[in-house]
């Protein structure tokens, strides 16, 4: 057993870290808990965690993870700085707010026109990944809209994804207590999460504008209507990733599509382009890439001119009586994720995403 857990950890952490050429070159020190570390001392460290025998849990790996991203971003912050010294002469920290470019960080974007309330994940960077911000935000956003003079309520992506799942990073940021303490906040938000979609009493619309990967597919089952581009696919990696559908898709995609259609989505992570995603029921319609924007778009400012109460009424009738059923798939759904998030299946997959050995 212990030559397997040596084993394990030699693969973790050289997966983790790499070769010394890709640990950053800070060319900085590097602030440790106690005291200043030179750069020389950081790669001793990593030199010395590659020759762990024991492993020393997935805790300690995901802490590890966190600081080596520090570092990282670090030398990012000294790149941005030397870029901006590089574009400008003399830089103007005093420059009025307005004239100053707006970070770009505003994750999510939610505006309301023509009785529509629009809800953008804003993150194109990182494929719109799903910060724990965000999932709070949508929470909030789609609380606000619930009760907002809106008749129709639409959830699409900036740039060339639509969404690309929980981010993965969200895992580095450990509570002080620890591991199970983050499965169980994060299995608490999950819930959270997702009941405010199957509560959600307006007509809810999904405009996939790219592929979309994880929880942004999942929760397709509880839309109303769901509008993708042609270059949009549906990916749910969840055995890749050690984990397990959320979503209430272990419920909601056997219904759409079939058992083993829906095998093939959540077991095996089958990728459905739009169109297999449409013949299977998960996509009510596929347009155009050229013209997705101009035809979604028109269509829905039509939709939203019909009586705003008829259409909550109808949807209530169609989706109330689902509604007690969603809710324990839900509880049960996240509290299997729980587990699974503090399983070597699941540290090691997030592990390699995160050393950039493994995508999708
Ligand atoms: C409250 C918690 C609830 C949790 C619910 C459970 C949810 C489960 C899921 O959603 S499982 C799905 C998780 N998602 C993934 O596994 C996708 C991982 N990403 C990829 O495989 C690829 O990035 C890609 C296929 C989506 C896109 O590949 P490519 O076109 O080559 O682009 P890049 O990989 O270069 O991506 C650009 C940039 O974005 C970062 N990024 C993309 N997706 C994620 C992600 N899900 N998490 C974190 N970061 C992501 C990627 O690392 C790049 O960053 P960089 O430029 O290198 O800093």
């Amino acid at each position: 057993m212990a030559g397997l857990a040596g084993r394990f950890a030699r693969r973790w952490f050289s997966g983790l870290l790499g070769s010394p050429l890709q640990v950053p070159a800070l060319g900085l020190h590097v602030r440790g808990p106690a005291m200043l570390a030179s750069q020389k001392d950081f790669n001793n460290a990593v030199s010395q965690v590659k020759l762990l025998k024991e492993d020393p849990g997935n805790e300690v790996k995901l802490k590890l993870y966190a600081l080596y991203k520090q570092e990282a971003a670090r030398q990012n912050y000294v790149d941005l700085v030397s870029r901006l010294s590089a574009s400008s002469e003399s830089p103007s920290p005093e420059a009025p707010a307005a004239d100053r470019k707006q970070p770009e960080s505003d994750s999510l974007v939610v505006t309301s026109e023509d009785g529509i309330t629009t809800i953008r994940l804003n993150r194109p960077a990182k494929k719109n990944a799903l910060t724990t911000q965000m999932y709070h935000d949508i929470i909030a956003a789609l609380q606000a809209a619930s009760k907002d003079e809106s008749a129709i309520t639409v959830l699409t992506g900036s740039g060339d994804y639509y969404c690309s799942g929980n981010d993965l990073t969200n895992f580095t940021h450990l509570p002080a207590g620890g591991l199970e303490e983050m499965a169980r906040s994060a299995a608490a938000l999950l819930r959270d999460f997702v009941n405010c979609f199957i509560d959600f009493p307006k007509p809810l619309v999904a405009v996939v504008n790219g592929p979309a990967v994880g929880i942004s597919v999942t929760i397709l089952g509880l839309f109303d209507v769901v509008y993708a581009t042609d270059r949009a696919s549906f990916h749910t990696p969840f055995s890749h990733l050690g984990q397990s559908p959320e979503g209430c898709s272990s419920y909601t995609f056997p219904k759409i599509m079939g058992s083993s259609k829906a095998a093939e989505m959540l077991l095996f992570g089958k990728k459905l382009t739009a169109q297999e995603a449409c013949a299977q029921g998960l996509v009510t319609e596929v347009f155009p890439d050229g013209t997705f924007q101009k035809e979604v778009w028109a269509r829905l400012k039509a939709y939203s001119k019909l009586p705003p109460n008829a259409m909550r009424i109808s949807k209530q009738i169609i989706r109330n009586r689902e509604k007690e059923k969603l809710h324990a798939v839900n509880a049960e759904e996240s509290s299997v994720l729980r587990e699974r998030w503090q399983s070597d299946e699941c540290m090691n997959a997030i592990a390699s995403f995160l050393s950039r050995k493994a995508k999708l």
